[in-house]
């Protein structure tokens, strides 16, 4: 493959947060011990640990943690010699004070994260982050819903306020890969700072999607092993490890690790496998945001719903994160229609 960056890539492990919303945000200490260790082992270069919708996501709104993400971040720091452990932030929902206990307890990297057209919201907690000497990257959710004179726009603040990478985030998995890489050309091309990308498999593109935006010149890429992640989980990534070795880029995460990881510590502990199925692809089809997928199923069965049904309202009527409450709205107007 022929890259548009001479950056070298750098893998974020996302199975510790975006798995957790796949997981109910059940995750133990253990587990994440565990998991940490064998992904270090491995030479991976970012884990991400934090509850799925990032720092003080646990709430009646999002789904209650079983432990605090505080303990989470702490057990994964100790396991560490080498790999960094990142946190998500979205702001509203976390804030500088648990950005602050975050760093105090060793994490180095923060993903600032806002729906695709609200960065702006993203500038306290970038300059905070930095002043702390963390590292500090914009996360563009939803990219698929803004046309791409925005989104260039809207990473452009980010990278104003500090952010050192932006990335483009297909939330909903329903980019297809020409859309990719308008994406990320278009950002490679206006802005000095690295670009990421993270995908979502639900329409099965999460691989063919990270090679296109590689390809433009992304560095920052996300992962999840065993897809384990929101919807129908991320780019695997020990099959993406795989791919890029045989093309010839070698990133010093060691594969037969992964693989091992994979099947002996993260299989056991996944309540159910992220898949293509009839729920997560109605999410990709639809372009609706992946964690909204266990949400739309509890409330399909409280009322009585096809939750499919309620995924193409979500999307009809074009709801972000943040709107869960939104999901038993549409489920009991849809109730109230039959
Ligand atoms: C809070 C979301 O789960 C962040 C993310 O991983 C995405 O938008 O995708
Ligand atoms: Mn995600």
């Amino acid at each position: 493959m022929k890259r548009n960056s001479t950056e070298p890539i750098q893998i974020t492990e996302v199975c510790l947060r975006d798995g957790s919303h796949a997981v109910a945000h059940q995750f133990t200490v253990e587990q994440v011990r565990a998991v940490t260790r064998a992904l270090d082992e491995a030479g991976m270069h970012y884990i991400e640990v934090s509850h799925g919708d990032g720092l003080g996501g646990s709430t009646l709104q999002y789904g209650r943690s079983l432990v605090d993400e505080m303990k989470l971040i702490e057990a994964a720091v100790e396991q560490c010699s080498q790999s960094r452990i990142a946190v998500l932030l979205i702001p509203g929902i976390g804030t500088v004070h648990e950005l602050k206990q975050a760093h105090s307890l060793g994490a180095k990297l923060v993903r600032v994260a806002t729906h695709v057209t609200e960065a702006d919201v993203s500038a306290q907690h970038i300059h905070f982050a930095r002043e702390l000497g963390m590292e500090a990257l914009g996360f563009l959710m939803m990219a698929h819903s803004a046309p791409i004179d925005v989104l260039v726009e809207q990473a452009k603040l980010m990278e104003s306020y500090g952010a050192q990478a932006v990335y483009v985030t297909d939330s909903a998995g329903t980019l297809l890969p020409e859309e990719v890489r308008a994406r990320v050309r278009a950002l490679r091309s206006s802005l000095s700072c690295e670009i990421g990308f993270h995908a979502h498999n639900n329409l099965s593109l999460a691989m063919a999607n990270t090679l296109v935006a590689i390809e433009e010149g992304a560095t920052r890429i996300d992962g999840s092993v065993r897809c384990l992640g929101a919807g129908a989980g991320n780019t695997q990534t020990e099959a993406l490890i795989a791919v890029l070795q045989r093309m010839d880029m070698h990133l010093g995460i060691d594969l037969y690790k992964l693989m091992d990881l994979a099947e002996e510590v993260v299989a056991p502990i996944m309540h159910r496998v992220p898949e293509i199925n009839k729920g997560s692809l109605s999410m990709g089809y639809a372009g609706v945001y992946s964690s909204f997928l266990l949400h739309a199923e509890r409330a399909g069965k409280r009322f009585g719903i096809d939750p499919r049904d309620i995924l193409m309202e979500l999307g009809r009527r074009k709801a972000v994160g943040g709107q869960e409450d939104m999901i038993l709205d549409v489920a009991a107007s849809l109730h109230k229609n039959q």
